[in-house]
């Protein structure tokens, strides 16, 4: 099934956010945060709408975003949920850098 161009720009906006040179960017992000694995119970009290690269893989491959302005308010999410919950460290240092690396792609 023949892809909108828009969608096709979202993909590989995301292919590159995903790659293995930004491990220490995206690595935090992949998957959907485990509250459990990270002994973190209070995690999906304080974030309402969880998101992750992954999910949003998923939903691009789904069909499930209406836009590309849908897909970047998903992106968005990650790094305002991230933000939100660990307030300051590494994890929200790699999730500013992956928003520098998202910023540089979209804007191409
Ligand atoms: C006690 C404690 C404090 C902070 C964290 N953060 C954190 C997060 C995280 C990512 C996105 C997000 O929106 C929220 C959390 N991912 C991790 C990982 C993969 C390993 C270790 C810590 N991590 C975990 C446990």
């Amino acid at each position: 099934k023949k892809k909108l161009p828009e969608f096709r720009f979202c993909e590989e906006v995301l292919k590159e956010l995903v790659k293995a040179k930004h491990y220490e960017s995206n690595h935090w992000f992949l998957k959907p945060v485990d509250a459990v694995a990270l002994q973190i119970p209070t995690y999906h009290k304080v974030i309402k709408k969880p998101m992750d690269l992954g999910t949003m893989q998923t939903k691009l491959n789904l069909g499930e975003y209406t836009s590309a302005k849908d897909f970047e308010n998903d992106f968005s999410l990650i790094v305002k949920n991230c933000r939100k919950f660990n307030i300051a460290g590494e994890v929200v240092d790699a999730a500013n850098r992956l928003e520098d690396l998202f910023k540089q792609k979209w804007a191409e």
